[in-house]
């Protein structure tokens, strides 16, 4: 049985006025441990698998497990890390990395011990009883990955997480999310716009197309290029070969 399986999944939103169909026999596997992104024009639908694959938004038709559970179940553990960071500006760094695990009435010494230890390992330690509006926008995505991490979900679901950063900030976050989830051997899907951050961080990428969106090509990425960091792999001549071929592809798709 594979971690995830996405089997035959549809979704249509139906309007007073119209019925759009936004996703149209999607069917992929993923393994635990596996990182794999989602790349597509826009209105291709990732949004909306990303929301399936949540548990956020029920499938018109088809069938998402993730670890043999349906996604939203209670057991079902999931991550979300967005492009904003959704700290509660109110609250420090350390009450809000405990948030989750306060929610899920799971807060005692030892998982608030390794939350605060995810902190030191991100890079954090000596921010706790700082507020988040005390803190760059880098500084404030790792406390949200701290957040997210400390539940210790069984998939992480990244929605753009590091596009509203500056380029030399992403880059530095994408090395640490990519070492820290291989670290702890989590798998994640992550919906990008940026060819060059999917290769860079995946196993695999899922290109899709629009109207209706489906599952149009899938990039297997060489293994010689997911033994490197992200910043490492990015000077490779692999790299910049397969960012050519899912250029031409995400072109034509674009252009059709
Ligand atoms: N709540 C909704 N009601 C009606 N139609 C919707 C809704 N959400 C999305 N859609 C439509 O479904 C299709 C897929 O949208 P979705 O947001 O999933 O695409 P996307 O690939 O994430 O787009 P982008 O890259 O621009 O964020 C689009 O045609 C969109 O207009």
């Amino acid at each position: 049985m594979h971690f995830l399986t996405v089997q035959n999944v549809n979704h249509t939103y139906f309007t007073a006025k119209q019925a759009t169909k936004a996703l149209e026999n999607i069917s992929f596997q993923m393994e635990e441990g596996e990182f794999v992104s989602l790349l597509g024009p826009s209105g291709c639908g990732k949004t909306t698998l990303l929301s399936i694959l949540a548990g956020l938004l029920q499938p018109t038709a088809g069938i998402v497990q993730i670890d043999g559970k349906l996604p939203g179940s209670r057991q079902s553990s999931i991550g979300y890390m967005l492009q904003q960071d959704y700290l509660f500006p109110w609250k420090t760094i350390e009450e809000n990395i405990m948030i989750g695990l306060k929610l899920e009435k799971r807060l005692n010494p030892e998982s608030r011990k390794h939350a605060l230890g995810l902190l030191q390992t991100i890079g954090l330690a000596g921010t706790e009883k700082q507020y988040p509006r005390q803190l760059s926008g880098g500084m404030r995505q790792r406390a949200a990955l701290v957040r997210t991490l400390a539940v210790d979900p069984k998939i992480l679901l990244l929605d753009e997480p590091f596009s509203a950063l500056d380029f030399q900030t992403k880059l530095k976050l994408e090395d640490l999310v990519f070492d820290t989830l291989k670290q702890f051997h989590k798998t994640a899907v992550l919906v990008t716009h940026d060819i060059g951050e999917a290769i860079a961080m995946s196993d695999r990428i899922l290109l899709l197309a629009s109207k209706p969106g489906r599952l149009y090509k899938i990039f297997d990425v060489p293994t010689e290029l997911r033994r490197l960091r992200p910043f490492e792999a990015r000077s490779q001549k692999i790299y910049s070969e397969l960012f050519n071929d899912i250029w031409k592809e995400l072109e034509s798709l674009e252009n059709s």
